[in-house]
């Protein structure tokens, strides 16, 4: 399997200093501070870190479900202030329309954004033949096992046309053996689509399995830690001494900072 290569890739999406504050009812809560990222054009990354580290936050800013406090985010030159058809958002628990059929989840966006009939039902075709779902096209998402519905939300934001991917823990609900299916089929999605992914896990394993880049948030507040490249070819073998390696690496970043942190409660 090849590769893309990204490295000569243009820039599509910059987030510079960003800061966001939530107002909760007990008081502000400082999600993120400082936080600066490029994501270049076809490139595979995968935000890591500990729970409430910012990662969701982050995500949901670029989505344009958030709003900064502080900073900017700019897709193409562009501010970011609100959700678009360019960046499509994969959630954990799927999301998906249970009134509809896989077909017309599937084909929810294009037929929204008022495409011809025939053009929608061509791209719904397609998307659901991507993510193996053509047999299950008149089921119900009841009807669905996890990892089929996940496919379903996958091929329903692929249909929209978008750019950038944005994954939250997308198979954290789900068993290894599937997840570990749905993470071959993503790559491969990814490596003939062109998309760019930003996809959020607390799996070390999972971000070195998938990314070109790992980056590494800390929490107290939300940060980037450290990037992490991952030049493993794939499909990328988890018993390899490379793998290993990366994967201590990564672990060694996580937990040092974590430890970091527990040293500085303690201290204060
Ligand atoms: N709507 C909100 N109102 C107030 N505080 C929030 C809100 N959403 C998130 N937070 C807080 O912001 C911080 C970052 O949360 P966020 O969900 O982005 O972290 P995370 O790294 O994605 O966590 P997890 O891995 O557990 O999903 C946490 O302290 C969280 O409690």
């Amino acid at each position: 399997m090849l590769d893309r290569p990204t490295t000569i890739a243009p820039d599509i999406l910059e987030v510079s200093d960003v800061r966001k504050i939530y107002q909760a009812s007990n008081g502000p809560v400082e999600a993120l501070r400082g936080v600066n990222l490029t994501i270049r054009k076809g490139e595979f990354v995968c935000l890591l870190g500990a729970s409430g580290c910012g990662k969701s936050t982050l995500l949901r800013i670029v989505a344009g479900f958030e709003k900064v406090t502080e900073g900017s985010v700019t897709m193409y030159g562009f501010s970011v202030d609100k959700p678009g058809p360019d960046r499509g958002m994969v959630f954990q628990d799927y999301a998906l329309f249970p009134w509809l059929t896989v077909r017309d989840n599937i084909g929810f966006g294009p037929k929204h954004r008022r495409l011809a009939t025939k053009l929608v039902s061509e791209l719904t075709d397609k998307f659901m033949a991507m993510v193996g779902l053509t047999a299950f096209a008149d089921r119900y998402p009841h009807q669905l096992s996890g990892g089929m519905k996940q496919r379903v939300a996958i091929a329903r934001v692929l249909s929209n046309d978008t750019d950038v991917l944005l994954m939250d823990e997308p198979f954290g609900a789900l068993d290894a053996l599937t997840r570990s299916k749905l993470q071959e089929e993503l790559v491969e999605i990814w490596r003939t689509t062109g998309l760019t992914v930003i996809f959020v896990t607390h799996s070390v394993e999972e971000a070195v399995m998938l990314a070109d880049r790992v980056i590494v948030m800390s929490a107290g507040p939300g940060r980037i830690d450290c990037e992490i490249e991952v030049d493993l070819p794939r499909p990328r073998d988890v018993a390899s001494p490379e793998f290993n390696a990366l994967r201590r690496e990564v672990t060694q970043r996580l937990t040092s900072h974590i430890a970091g942190s527990r040293q500085v409660a303690a201290d204060s």
